[in-house]
């Protein structure tokens, strides 16, 4: 190999997050970049890395201060952050994303030390598109909240912004996209939290919440500011309070979606069709209480409603197999107040007059085969209401989904015990396994993330002009079938979170053959591939951190790759062909002479 010449001058500042600094960095890279000497001398491998970063990340006493640890890795070194990330990603995922980032959005102010995304307030209303601009990278997909909903833990204001980067670290790790490709957006539309906007830490402007019409004109301006400046940008809204007004304007004119409605309601009938083939009770014999009427309890259950009308039922009967439990009781059109219009679909006519305001008095009357939580009532599944799932079904579909673990309405081993090992769980935060009767019982996590990234993927590889209804079912379904004999014969409703890639290669393919069945593909060639050239496409254009740059920043991998006459792979957003022709070129290169 031509040895690695000292550059006349960086063109660049030098960048600790793209890993200038990082350990691995051979001694030519090190010359060029001009940090020779600034680092200890040892070349480390990934794998002494990742021990010093897991004993590190072990010393932390407590999970808040292993997700301040996280995030400063992830700031200081991208690639090893991913790289462990995707090793660990069992044991990780709770550190970055729920329950733990429930806890770093209500401290939010106090353990804020660093920029990450990007917020927008109302004020800035007239320079949205200016103001992004300022964003230093192309964007394929951002997460955009209003902080009015955070996990099951109320309005938190500016402070919801661990979300957005959350979900996409998560975008990044179980899809693949590139993180210098995903926009963490928070917008500041004011707080209805009093306790906010009286911390002197608060980071966010101290306003009442804007209006409707205030926010729909803001949503307006930021949607084509978005577009304008990327015009193939995923836009997925997250954790807003009141979803639907956005989702319904939006949906047909951006390639946009709602993980909490439709992410949600696709994450649960994945795990849900599972359900019910093992329940063996057949889908026209379920009967559904849901307890929460939210955004996310009725997107779950507007989806359901799509299977059971595959399941052969029509519209009507499905319908009519819900019965939602809210904070004023069952909802029915004439329990005397003005329902939300979401409401209204599963609203019960046939209560002749009679008004529950105890769940388990409902569950008497409704004798269900599923009991649903999207509630943000933590513990609301008691004994008593488990004993009465227990008693009425051989087989339980029992589902508390609120996020994070505290707002969990049972953990696994409440289920577990109620029901005799009984019970299909699945759970939105996640419990451990555990062993009953001699036998490891290990919980469903039923959780968005087993679909949003390959709905974000499918979405950017497609290059969709909108994100359809079927491209959701569609991961709904894919994911229902990704799981291996081994899963399926262990009784799972999920798949392996250590799969998650694999999985999401399968639901990534499932949303671009929707795409392309409602035409609202860009992207047409993709149509033309078998679905083994789609999987090899698909993973092909997944960022892999371990095919990185052993982490480097793109002047030094090209000029490398030049001086080892490997031609980089980066136009198909990979670069193995440079890891190995820098492997090579550096074993065989030497030690050069210029420090
Ligand atoms: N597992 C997953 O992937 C997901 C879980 N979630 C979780 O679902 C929960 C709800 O989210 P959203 O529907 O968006 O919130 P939301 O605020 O729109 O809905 C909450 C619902 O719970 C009801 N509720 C509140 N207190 C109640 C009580 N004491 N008794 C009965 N009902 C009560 C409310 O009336 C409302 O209908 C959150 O904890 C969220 O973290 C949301 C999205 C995805
Ligand atoms: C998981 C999720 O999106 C939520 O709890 O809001
Ligand atoms: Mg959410």
């Amino acid at each position: 190999m031509s040895s690695v010449q000292e550059r006349p001058g960086l063109t660049r500042q030098l960048s600790t997050t793209s890993g200038d600094y990082c350990t691995a960095n051979p001694p030519e890279i090190r010359r060029y970049l001009k940090t020779y000497g600034l680092t200890p001398p040892a070349v480390e491998s990934f794998e002494v890395q990742a021990q010093r970063c897991l004993k590190l990340l072990a010393m932390k006493p407590t999970p808040i201060e292993k997700f301040q640890y996280l995030t400063n890795l992830r700031a200081t070194n991208v690639h090893l952050f991913y790289r462990l990330l995707s090793e660990n990603i069992k044991e990780l995922t709770p550190l970055i994303y729920t329950p733990t980032v429930g806890e770093a959005c209500v401290r939010w102010s106090e353990i804020y030390t660093q920029p990450e995304g990007l917020y927008l307030s109302h004020h800035d209303k007239g320079n949205l598109r200016q103001i992004l601009d300022n964003w230093p990278h192309n964007v394929e997909i951002t997460v955009l909240t209003d902080g009015s909903r955070i996990l099951g833990l109320g309005d938190l204001g500016v402070n919801g912004m661990g979300i957005p980067i959350g979900k996409l670290a998560l975008y990044t790790a179980c899809a693949g996209i590139r993180p210098d490709a995903t926009l963490p957006l928070t917008v500041d539309l004011g707080t209805g939290n009093k306790a906010l906007i009286e911390d002197p830490l608060y980071m966010g402007s101290r306003r009442p919440k804007v209006t409707p019409e205030e926010e729909r004109e803001f949503l307006d301006e930021l949607m084509a500011a978005l577009t304008d400046k990327w015009p193939s940008i995923v836009i997925q809204f997250e954790d807003w309070k009141n979803p639907f007004p956005s989702l319904e304007r939006y949906q047909n004119t951006y390639s946009m979606f709602n993980d909490d409605v439709q992410g949600t309601g696709a994450v649960i009938v994945g795990g849900f069709i599972n359900a019910v083939k093992a329940s063996g009770v057949p889908a026209k014999d379920h009967r559904a209480v849901f307890l929460g009427a939210g955004s996310a309890g009725v997107g779950v259950a507007k989806q359901i409603v799509e299977y059971f009308i595959k399941e052969g039922l029509t519209e009507e009967e499905a319908r009519r197999k819900f019965w939602f439990f809210d904070s004023n009781g069952l909802v029915t059109l004439d329990r005397g107040d003005k329902l939300a219009e979401h409401k209204v679909y599963f609203a019960r006519d046939d209560n002749n007059g009679r008004q529950y305001q105890s769940l388990s008095r409902l569950i008497d009357f409704v004798r269900p085969t599923i009991l649903m939580g999207l509630s943000t009532i933590g513990g609301a599944f008691n004994k008593d209401i488990l004993t009465k799932m227990a008693n009425l079904n051989d087989r339980p579909v029992i589902f508390p989904l609120s996020n994070p673990s505290s707002k969990s309405e049972c953990t696994f081993e409440e289920a577990v015990q109620a029901t005799n090992g009984r019970a299909l769980f699945a759970s939105g935060s996640p419990f451990p396994s555990l062993e009953w009767n001699g036998k490891m019982l290990t919980p469903g996590q039923g959780n968005n993330m087993y679909v949003f990234p390959g709905i974000g993927l499918g979405a950017i590889l497609s290059k969709s002009v909108s994100v359809t209804q079927d491209m959701i079912y569609a991961s709904a379904e894919s994911l229902s079938t990704s799981l291996n004999k081994q899963e399926v014969a262990d009784g799972w409703l999920y798949p392996d979170i250590r799969r998650i890639r694999e999985v999401s290669v399968i639901v990534t393919r499932g949303v671009i053959r929707a795409a392309q069945k409602n035409g609202v593909d860009r992207q047409q060639e993709l149509r033309t591939m078998s679905d083994e050239q789609l999987d090899v496409y698909i993973k092909e254009h997944m960022y892999d951190p371990f095919n990185e740059r052993e982490n480097v920043g793109d002047e030094v991998a090209q000029l490398l790759a030049t001086a080892s006459g490997m031609t980089n792979g980066h136009a198909n957003g990979h670069t193995n062909g440079y890891t190995n022709g820098y492997t090579n070129g550096y074993v065989n290169g030497g030690a050069a002479s210029n420090l």
